[in-house]
């Protein structure tokens, strides 16, 4: 059962992306964010008067691109990549790394039917159209990652991660929450996978309210069955908030 809120300007507001406002689709340049749900988020963004960020896997750029043209607070790669509420764009370090996704290319190649993502200071190994590969995949990212100490590994929804250290979703949730105009506020985090969890923990440690998508283990507060009942639960917030206003 998800709570029930009336006020969003005390609130502030973070969701995943892929399998929290979008479904997992077949390969992740599939995706594409209804334009109901760009109006929910656009509604969202007012409502809570630009307290709105969204924690993504993804990169920025490819953030930007799913939203168009909406444009919001982000964190990307997991946390490497992140922009403020006043746009301006903080890059751990690390994310600057040179890129290992030529190990994959070259061990794996684009015929196998394993995608590989590129981003900044990460890798995505996705083996969603070819399940027969996991075990292969798992044998090659834990030995780059065991020869690495600047490298660290996440098993996502049918995808390996190898990604720089240095930031999770929990650190930019407490770096938005530090900052105008998040800071001060009751944080909100939706998401549905492992990497969610650091951003649930951060969430829960300000006494704020964390959702889980889906029926996984988590340390989330609350859980939303599926897309479908988070999208609902956040048209709620909208109209409990414009209702609230209503004089
Ligand atoms: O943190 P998120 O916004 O949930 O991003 C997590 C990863 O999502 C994408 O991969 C996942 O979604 C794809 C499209 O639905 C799916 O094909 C894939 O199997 C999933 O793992 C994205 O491609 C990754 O970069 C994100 O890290």
């Amino acid at each position: 059962m998800l709570p029930s809120i009336d006020a969003l300007k005390t609130h502030a507001i973070f969701l995943d992306l892929d399998g929290t406002l979008v479904e997992i689709a077949e390969h992740p340049d599939a995706v594409r964010v209804h334009p109901t749900t760009l109006r929910l988020l656009e509604a969202l963004n007012d409502e809570s008067s630009g307290a709105l960020a969204v924690i993504s896997g993804r990169e920025l750029s490819a953030i930007d691109r799913l939203l168009h043209p909406l444009k919001l607070p982000a964190a990307g790669v997991h946390g490497l990549e992140r922009r403020d509420a006043s746009g301006v764009l903080h890059t751990a370090p690390s994310a600057q790394a040179p890129p290992i996704s030529f190990v994959f290319e070259k061990i794996l190649g684009d015929e196998t039917g394993v995608v590989i993502e590129r981003k900044p200071g990460g890798v995505a190994v996705h083996y969603r159209l070819r399940p027969d590969l996991e075990r292969r995949c798992c044998q090659i990212v834990k030995e780059i990652v065991g020869q690495r100490k600047d490298l660290r590994l996440i098993h996502g929804k049918m995808v390996f991660e190898i990604l720089q250290k240095g930031a999770d979703k929990g650190s930019v949730i407490n770096a938005f929450l530090g900052e105008p105009p998040f800071q001060g506020r009751v944080p909100i985090f939706a998401g549905d996978d492992v990497t969610d969890e650091a951003g649930f923990a951060a969430v829960n440690s300000h006494g704020g309210i964390s959702i889980k998508v889906g029926g996984q283990e988590t340390d989330a507060r609350f859980r939303a069955k599926n897309v479908q009942e988070l999208e609902a639960w956040l048209r709620d917030l909208i109209e409990n908030a414009r209702g609230e206003q209503t004089p």
